[in-house]
Formats: C-alpha cells, structure tokens, sequence
C-alpha cells in the first residue's frame, strides 16, 4: 500500500494506525498532486518500492467556503487544480507508467473521489464544477483506458476530520446538515471505504464508468415533502479507530443539554 498525501506526519499516523491492525508493506510519500513533475516523481517511486499499482484510489481533494461572486481567479483554479487536474495527473501517470503495460493481465482499477455535486454546489461552486469535471473525466478514461476500471465515488455529508477544517460561519451549517439528509445522518469514513473495497475487488470486475453516490439520499430530497421521518438507520461504524470530528461531538453535546434543560 502507497500512501500519499503533502504532509508526512499525517501519513506516518494513518501508517501507524494500519500496522497495529494488519501486516502489510507501507510506503509513505509526500507529494502536492498539483506539482506535475512532482506526481511523475511519486508514481516512479511507489512502483520502485511495489512493482505494481493494481488500484488507485484518488481522494486527495478538498476546498474552502465561498458564494461563487467572492472568488478570485487564483482561488478558483487553486480548487480546480486541488480537485481536477491533480487527480487527472496522479490516474495518467499510473495509466502510462505501469497499467498500460499491463492491461489485460490482471484485473485493475482507479476510483476518483468526487462530491454530493448534482443540480449544482451552492457555497462551493468551484468545487462543484471541479467535481463533476473530475466524472466527466472518469467517464473518458473507462473508454480510453479500458480494460482499466475507472469509476468515481460521490460522498454526500461525510463526518470527516475535514469537518474540522472549516470556519466557524460554515461549522454552525455543518452541525444542522443531518437534519438535510433523508437517512437524517452524516455518513462515516468507513461508509466510503465500504465502496471502495467494493470497488477495487473482483465483485466488481464488470463496474467501470459509473459513479456510486454514498449521500444518504441527501440529493433526493424534495421541497414538497418532509426530509426523512427523525429516524436514522444504523451506521457502518467499521473502523475502530476512526474519531468522530470535533463539530460533530459539539453538535451532540448542545443537543444533550439542549434535551436536559
Ligand atoms: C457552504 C456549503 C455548506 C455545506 C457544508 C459541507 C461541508 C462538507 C462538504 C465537503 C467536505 C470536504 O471536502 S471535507 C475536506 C476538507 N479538506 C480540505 O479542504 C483540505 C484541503 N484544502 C486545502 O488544501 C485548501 O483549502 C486549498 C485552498 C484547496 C488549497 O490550499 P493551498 O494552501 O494550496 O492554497 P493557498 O495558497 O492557501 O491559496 C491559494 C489561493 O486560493 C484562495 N484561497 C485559499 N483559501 C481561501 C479562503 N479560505 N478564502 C478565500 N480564498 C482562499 C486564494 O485566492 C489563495 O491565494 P492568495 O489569496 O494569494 O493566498
Ligand atoms: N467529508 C465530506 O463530507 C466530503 C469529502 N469529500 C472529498 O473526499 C475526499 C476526502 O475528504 P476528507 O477525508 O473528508 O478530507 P480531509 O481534509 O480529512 O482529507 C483530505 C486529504 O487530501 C489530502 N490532500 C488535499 N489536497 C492535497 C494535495 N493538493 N496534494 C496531496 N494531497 C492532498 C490531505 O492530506 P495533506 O493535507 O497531508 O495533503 C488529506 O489527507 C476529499 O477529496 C474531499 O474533498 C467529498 C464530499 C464530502
């Protein structure tokens, strides 16, 4: 397993956290996807260390808040090479350096992480149209780089440690964003992962150009019907050592003493 991310103490964590559950061999390499020359350095690496890239998960991704009017033009291609580009040159980069060579001898895949991005991403706008630029992509590369499996993966309302990361303005937005929802919860990390596996194994071997939407219906929602009925299914809470985000434990504590008083 590679592991890439730009920082290395977060991959040394993740790292840690796989051995004391499995044996299995870990490179860690940090690499900025939007550096093109950086991303080919990485691929050559990781083959080096491995031999072979069966599956590529391209989650590396994310954004800051803003209505679509207050953004700049270096803001708005900051997220479009965060989202976009930077997936596209981790996937070719695979595809020439190692899957191309290969095709036809193993089963292979590569899952591009998008987002709850359908009718369009009000607050994220530029992320938005990275993401569905990023399907778009997908649904190329499945015809291109067949029989390479190439699919996306779309979140909707994850409780991610990316929570933590927003600004307060948009934290007092996340705490309400369960009530969205028709399954009337935020997914979890190991929610997505249960995709992914799914994705990457020989159960999915005829699954190339979709897109597995994992929202909880959130984009279902309609204006002339109530959103869900108060009741949430339980979750998929797999991973055991999987935190739950900081504004997702103070959503619960206000609602706790909300219920006390
Ligand atoms: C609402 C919906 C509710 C719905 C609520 C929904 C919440 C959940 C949905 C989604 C969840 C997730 O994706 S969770 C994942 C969240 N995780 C992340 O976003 C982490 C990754 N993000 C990042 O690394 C950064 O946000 C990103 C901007 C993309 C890249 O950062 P960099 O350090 O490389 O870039 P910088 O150098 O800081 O910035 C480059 C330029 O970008 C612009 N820029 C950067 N940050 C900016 C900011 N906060 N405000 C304005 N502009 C900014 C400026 O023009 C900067 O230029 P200068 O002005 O010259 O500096
Ligand atoms: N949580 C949610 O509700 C949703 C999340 N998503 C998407 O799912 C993916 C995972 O998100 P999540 O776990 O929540 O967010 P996190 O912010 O926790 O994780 C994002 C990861 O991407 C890495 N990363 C970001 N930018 C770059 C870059 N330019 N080069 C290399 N690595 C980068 C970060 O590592 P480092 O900082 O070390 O570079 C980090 O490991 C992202 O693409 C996110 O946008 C989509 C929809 C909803």
């Amino acid at each position: 397993m590679a592991l890439v991310g730009r920082k290395m103490e977060k991959l040394e964590t993740v790292k840690a956290e796989i051995e004391s559950t499995c044996s299995v061999k870990i490179s860690l390499h940090s690499c900025d996807i939007r550096e093109e020359d950086r991303v080919k350095e990485t691929i050559a690496d990781i083959l080096v260390a491995h031999g072979k890239i069966d599956h590529l998960i391209n989650n590396a991704g994310g954004q800051f808040p803003s209505p679509l009017n207050m953004i700049s033009g270096k803001g708005f291609e900051t997220v479009v090479r965060n989202n976009l580009t930077g997936g596209f040159l981790v996937a070719r980069e695979v595809f020439n350096q190692h899957m191309m060579l290969q095709l036809g001898k193993k089963d292979m895949s590569i899952t591009n992480i998008i987002a709850d991005m359908w009718n369009g991403m009000p607050g994220m706008g530029h992320s938005g149209a990275a993401r569905a630029g990023m399907l778009n992509f997908s649904e190329t590369a499945a015809n291109e780089w067949a029989p390479v499996r190439v699919n996306a993966v779309a979140p909707g309302f994850i409780a991610s440690s990316g929570m933590d990361t927003y600004p307060e303005p948009m934290k007092q937005t996340i705490m309400q964003l369960d009530k969205t929802i028709p399954l009337q919860r935020l997914g979890l990390e190991a929610e997505v992962s249960g995709a992914l596996v799914f994705l990457c194994s020989p159960a999915a071997s005829f699954i190339s150009g979709s897109c597995i939407r994992i929202d909880g219906a959130a984009p279902n929602a309609r204006r002339i019907w109530p959103v869900g009925t108060g009741k949430a299914n339980p979750a998929f809470n797999s991973f055991h050592l999987g935190g739950v985000p900081e504004v997702i434990q103070r959503r619960d504590a206000e609602r706790a003493s909300k219920k006390g008083n």
